[in-house]
């Protein structure tokens, strides 16, 4: 017996050690009880932090903090404009399917457009990977099989991040030593295997692809043979001739660009849509701008994308409202001093997006879904930590420019086509890292011409 309430008084005491150690002195609350640190005037201490986590779980797939730092200059190149325009007319292909098998629906009731969204993004944002990482057809893989990686990958990653995603918001699974005795724990494990042995085979075959063709004889600047280097190209020629990189930490890489790049995107563009429906003076202002534009053309043009103002406002106020990652979090490297707390060194903060996106400098419309405040400077708060959709600091989005290309086109191709009737209202979202449609509502579309 009384070993029985030694046990859980040191229980007790433990687990507070272990809170008061993890989370910083008497932040503000969160309503699901989380504390957060989302005050637009103290988010520049991020820079002051390290490590992604996702309250106090490390996501050990993706890259660690010290060699992002080096990793992200170099890589960086690949994510240039210039770059990212080669991706465009791939980009107005896969937008054309996705509304061809919309069509084939239209007009015969409420559909759900997940899987259509779900199969652009895995065919525009892998078509991104295959040819910004895996260099086409250059695999030698058929397409089917190819299929299956981009699938089975990308999904392997998704479920990882939903495990993730849970055990961060179940505080009695942090402690590693209560976890790993988890089935959850396992099939991460499982997931990660899965993961690693899909990728490893490609790294390796592209090495000796590599090498036969002495392509390692190039400097190591964006561009090969006149055209750009892939992004796996450019990490296999680090970790060749200058060391840089291993074979775990391409793999890190390639987890985190398409973790970070496939359930986001298409988390937002499902909100635009669903949103552009709920919307109708909204998705005909977007219409008349996207038709002014397209004129009589198939493709939207570089040239194009700075055209479509009013896309982009819509673009942004979605990403803002119905944000996709809800929330960062830090582990910090050094104390903070603020004026009524101080984050010690070794903590971890969280950083709530959700909570500065509604934030009082918005002005009492806060909560409202008004993209005209876009156009108008002077209706926008004057200090810019008030909005990040990217997030902040050195860890902030690599991949935006490229979203916002994906997001515009794929749109603007839809909306050129449909008239959307949906009602975002009866949406509802569960958070797996990043904050997702757990719901499928119908969306009606019907053909515009
Ligand atoms: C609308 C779409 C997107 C949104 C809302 C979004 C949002 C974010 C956010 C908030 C972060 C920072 C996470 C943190 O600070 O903890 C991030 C990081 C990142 N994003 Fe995106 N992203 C999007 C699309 C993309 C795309 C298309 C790519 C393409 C490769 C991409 C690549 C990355 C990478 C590589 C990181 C860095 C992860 C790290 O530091 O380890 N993202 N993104």
């Amino acid at each position: 017996m009384y070993v029985l309430v030694l046990a859980v008084i040191i229980g007790v005491l433990l687990s507070l050690w272990y809170w008061k150690r993890n989370y910083p002195r008497s932040p503000p609350m969160y309503p699901g009880g989380l504390p957060i640190i989302g005050h637009p005037h103290i988010i520049i201490n991020v820079d002051q932090t390290d490590d992604l986590y996702f309250l106090n779980i490390r996501i050990n797939f993706l890259i660690s903090g010290p060699t992002w730092r080096i990793h992200n200059k170099l890589l960086s190149t690949s994510f240039n404009q210039q770059v990212l325009n080669t991706f465009l007319p791939e980009m107005n292909e896969q937008a054309r399917n996705m509304v061809a098998q919309m069509t084939a629906v239209a007009g015969k009731g409420p559909v759900d457009i997940k899987e259509f969204i779900t199969q652009y993004i895995l065919r525009s944002c892998m078509v991104f990977k295959v040819q910004f990482v895996f260099v086409g057809t250059s695999l030698g893989l058929e397409s089917k099989h190819q299929d299956t990686i981009d699938n089975g990958y990308a999904k392997a990653l998704e479920e990882i991040l939903r495990i993730v995603g849970y055990r961060a918001l179940n505080v009695q699974i942090h402690p590693s030593c209560i976890y790993n005795w988890t089935s959850m724990r396992r099939r991460e494990l499982e997931l990660v295997k899965i993961v690693k042995n899909m990728i490893n085979p490609i790294i390796q075959k592209r090495k000796s692809e590599l090498k036969c063709t002495k392509m390692y004889n190039y400097d190591s600047s964006t561009t090969v043979s006149g055209k750009f280097k892939p992004t796996l190209d450019l990490m296999l020629d680090l970790s060749n001739e200058q060391n840089v990189l291993s074979d775990d930490d391409i793999r890190a890489h390639l987890n985190t660009f398409v973790a970070a790049s496939y359930d986001t995107t298409s988390a937002i563009l499902h909100n635009a849509l669903m949103a552009l429906g709920s919307y109708p003076d909204v998705q005909e202002r977007v219409y008349e701008e996207v038709q002014d534009v397209f004129q009589n053309n198939e493709e939207l043009t570089k040239h194009d994308m700075s055209k479509l103002v009013y896309l982009e406002a819509v673009i942004k106020e979605v990403l803002r409202v119905y944000v996709a990652v809800p929330m960062v979090a830090r582990k910090v490297n050094a104390d903070i001093v603020l004026p009524k707390y101080t984050l010690r060194a070794g903590s971890i903060c969280v950083l709530s997006i959700y909570g500065l996106h509604r934030h009082p400098l918005w002005g009492p419309d806060a909560k409202e879904f008004k993209p005209e405040r876009w156009l108008n400077p002077d209706t926008l708060p004057t200090n810019p930590n008030v909005y990040a959709p990217f997030s902040f600091g050195k860890r902030n989005c690599i991949g935006k420019h490229y979203a916002m290309m994906s997001l515009k086109t794929s749109i603007a191709h839809v909306v050129r086509k449909f008239r959307i009737t949906a009602d975002i209202n009866i949406l509802k979202w569960s958070y797996e890292i990043i904050l997702k449609p757990s719901t499928t509502p119908l969306v009606n579309l019907t053909l515009r011409f």
